[in-house]
């Protein structure tokens, strides 16, 4: 027995006022976190290769881009620092370095913008001379345990600077809780931890990598640590695994291509998910409205729609200030 014409679905699609008053899902600024990468400096603005339209920015200038995102209604930016060849280390140690540059990213944007959060990464590849995100032992293993006891130092430092979202993005086991106990023992109460729960060994970090300095120095794969992309059900685990042990909000990564495990994620928690739209997918965007067959507006504010649509709380995407200035802030 057919419903039509009884049910037509065409007929609230007829008008504006009609569709802006059915709309199931909604897209904000509020809804979005503007990634930077800091580099070392003064007045510097130095173009990614590899992601068109977005540059490494030194400290005075990232205090701006922070006065920007409030301007625009961004709730929050994220940081990852661009790391030279001569900082980076087998062990690491810059990470621990009060007064490195993410410390002092934090505390410039801090000062410019003190109503904008401040996110910052925690892993190893931004101080390793090998690129990967742990320690490794001399078979060649990345690390676990050692490596977690570093990323509790490097968490500390990071808060002690000022940051307010500690997110590590390593997949180290065991690391949420370690780092939890490490900054309420410091006092750190209300930092918060949005770790990245489920994330992919994925071909979209590309242009990241060339970003922070890691790409030209990484060696091998992170396929022990970072999910495999054909798994589902181990995401489920991830994120159980981190609400346990203290995390505040949960992430996936990348977005676009996994936007099924956000929902999946969506409907077994009552955790608050992100979703990081990388890099690789902002370049395959940029690539496609440079070859004039993708309109910039309407494709990027349809991409951010889809993990709102999905269950996502928020985005991290490189594309946050088009995007508020495309929804008129
Ligand atoms: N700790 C690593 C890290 N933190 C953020 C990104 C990727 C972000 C992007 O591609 O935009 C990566 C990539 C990697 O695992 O090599
Ligand atoms: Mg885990």
């Amino acid at each position: 027995m057919t419903q039509f014409p009884h049910t037509r679905l065409r007929r609230t699609r007829m008008t504006a006022w009609s569709r802006d008053l059915h709309r199931e899902t909604s897209l904000s600024p509020a809804n979005l976190i503007w990634p930077l990468f800091p580099t070392e400096g003064h007045d510097q603005e130095v173009p990614v290769g590899t992601m068109p339209g977005v540059s490494r920015l030194s400290v005075d200038r990232l205090a701006k881009a922070a006065k920007e995102a409030a301007s625009l209604g961004i709730p929050a930016v994220a940081l990852f620092p661009h790391t030279s060849p001569a900082r980076r280390s087998e062990d690491a140690k810059e990470a621990l370095n009060p007064d490195n540059l993410i410390c002092r990213a934090i505390r410039a944007i801090k000062d410019a913008a003190p109503e904008v959060g401040v996110l910052t990464d925690v892993a190893l590849d931004l101080y390793t001379s090998h690129g990967h995100d742990g320690l490794i032992s001399d078979s060649g293993e990345i690390l676990n345990d050692a490596t977690v006891e570093m990323l509790v130092g490097q968490s500390l430092n990071q808060a002690r600077a000022g940051c307010d979202i500690i997110a590590p993005s390593d997949m180290m086991d065991g690391r949420i809780e370690a780092i939890r106990a490490g900054l309420e023992g410091d006092g750190f109460h209300n930092t918060q931890i949005m770790a990245y729960s489920a994330k992919y060994a994925s071909a979209f970090y590309g242009p990241y990598r060339d970003a922070v300095g890691s790409g030209g120095v990484l060696k091998g794969d992170k396929k022990t640590y970072q999910m495999d992309p054909a798994n589902a059900r181990e995401a489920l685990r991830e994120v159980a695994m981190d609400i346990e042990e203290g995390a505040d909000s949960v992430m996936v990564k990348p977005g676009m291509p996994y936007l099924d495990i956000i929902r999946a994620i969506r409907d077994a928690f009552d955790v608050p998910v992100f979703a990081y739209q990388v890099s690789g997918e902002y370049a395959m965007l940029e690539a496609a409205i440079a070859a004039g067959v993708l309109d910039r507006g309407k494709g990027v504010l349809e991409a951010l729609m889809s993990f709102r649509r999905a269950g996502c709380s928020g985005v991290l995407t490189y594309h946050a200030p088009l995007a508020a200035r495309l929804m008129g802030a």
